[in-house]
């Protein structure tokens, strides 16, 4: 596709459903492109939002507040960015052709909910993933709990960054895993999951890109896996390459390519495996940039929200790696509107660091603020940068001027 002049009759479209730090960088991506961007969010002045042309703040909840913003701004793309959407919209904005969803409508309702991505993965892709049962009740959770056994880690079906999760060790924990679900979910749908734990060595995210290639047809492209860790099933550090055996790499790749073969549609997707020896488990896939993956601002030469970008606009991709790196998050730490973060400038005087301030309006103590990033000739040195370039930013209850 031709891409034409933003704000302008010529202007190629694009619509975030979503607007946090991750759909900041996409906005950014897209901007440097020619694209004219239009985010959208639960609250203004979303990170996003602070760099697109417009904004407007919706229920992303309510299909015909979705149907309403797409209508009136007759996007060409619709950018999926978090997962608190209703799908239903999505999939009748596709059918009639009112604009093209990305990666697709039914990957966008699959993946939302935790129910339609394990059952296309486990029974019908057929990669190997942790027992799973679902649930409407503690009563039924409990029957689950003990059909997948213990430990066992509790869900809810929507939501993201271990929102509402947490792990069962016996009977006695499920009736607060129960509750705690439907009071942390992004979505209260009364619905869970509760998977068997696995006890993995390491676990990876596999960023895998579906774009047009020489060929001229849609191809798969990967990137180096990202190592990641994880703190109450919310990302606080990652880096890229993790080392990985060839058998572990070469099963990783194949079921990356299975799963978003059986999605479809353009775009990247961030695949999250579990890996025990040689052997790879599939948990789940976001059909956009990953959190995990914000450590390619410093590592490739093409970052996720870039190959994002070129991927649903048709362009070409290089998912080549330029350096190991690692990112390490800022957390708010406090309850408060508009902070400032202090210790910025010795952040930014470890080397090969770089740092990203989302802009959140509000900081909550566990909700992600920034990242640091960086880069070094071993993922050791890298992390080791990122985070202590991480532990140098303070965030403050009131802003102060710059001095
Ligand atoms: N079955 C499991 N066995 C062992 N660890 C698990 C299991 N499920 C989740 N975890 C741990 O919790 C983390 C978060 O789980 P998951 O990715 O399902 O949650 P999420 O809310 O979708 O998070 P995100 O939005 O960040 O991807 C995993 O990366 C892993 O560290
Ligand atoms: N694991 C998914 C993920 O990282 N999503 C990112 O977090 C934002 C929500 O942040 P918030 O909860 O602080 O508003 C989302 O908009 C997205 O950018
Ligand atoms: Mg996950």
């Amino acid at each position: 596709m031709s891409i034409g002049t933003p704000l302008s009759p010529s202007a190629t479209r694009v619509l975030l459903l979503g607007s946090g730090e991750l759909g900041k960088e996409v906005t950014i991506a897209l901007q440097r492109l020619g694209v004219e961007t239009i985010a959208v969010d639960r609250y203004a002045d979303a990170p996003a939002m602070q760099v697109a042309h417009r904004s407007h703040v919706v229920d992303m909840t309510d299909p015909a507040a979705v149907r309403a913003v797409v209508e009136a701004e007759r996007p060409h793309l619709v950018v999926p960015e978090i997962e608190a959407i209703a799908t239903e919209a999505l999939l009748a904005i596709e059918a009639e052709g009112l604009a093209t969803v990305i990666p697709t409508a039914r990957t966008t309702a699959l993946t939302m909910n935790r129910e339609g991505i394990r059952r296309l993965a486990a029974e019908e892709v057929g990669l190997p993933t942790s027992p799973y049962r679902f649930a409407d009740s503690a009563e039924e959770l409990a029957a689950g709990a003990e059909a997948v056994g213990f430990p066992c880690v509790v869900k809810p079906v929507m939501s993201s960054s271990g929102k509402g999760q947490s792990v069962v060790r016996s009977a006695e924990d499920v009736a607060g895993a129960w509750a705690y679900a439907a009071a942390g979910g992004r979505v209260d749908s009364g619905r869970v999951i509760v998977e068997g734990f696995v006890d993995f060595d390491y676990e990876i995210t596999q960023l895998t890109v579906r774009a047009v290639g020489a060929s001229g047809e849609v191809e798969t492209f990967f990137c180096d896996p990202i190592g990641h860790r994880q703190v109450d099933g919310d990302y606080v550090e990652s880096w890229q390459p993790q080392a990985m055996s060839e058998a572990a790499l070469a099963a990783a790749r194949d079921q990356a390519e299975r799963i978003t073969g059986a999605l479809g549609g353009r775009g990247l997707f961030g695949v999250e495996l579990f890996v025990r020896g040689d052997e790879v488990i599939f948990s789940e896939v976001s059909p956009r940039p990953h959190d995990t993956g914000l450590v390619t601002l410093a590592t490739q030469r093409q970052n996720e929200f870039e190959l994002h970008a070129r991927a649903i606009l048709g362009l070409p991709v290089d998912p080549t790696l330029r350096r190991p790196g690692a990112s390490a998050v800022v957390y708010g730490g406090l309850e408060a509107v508009g902070i400032a973060f202090e210790g910025v400038a010795e952040a930014l005087a470890v080397p090969e660091s770089d740092l990203r301030l989302f802009g959140k309006p509000e900081s909550f103590t566990r909700r992600r603020m920034g990242v640091a990033v960086a880069g070094g000739d071993t993922t050791d040195e890298a992390r080791a940068r990122a985070t202590e370039a991480a532990s140098r930013v303070h965030p403050v209850a009131s802003g102060g001027a710059v001095s």
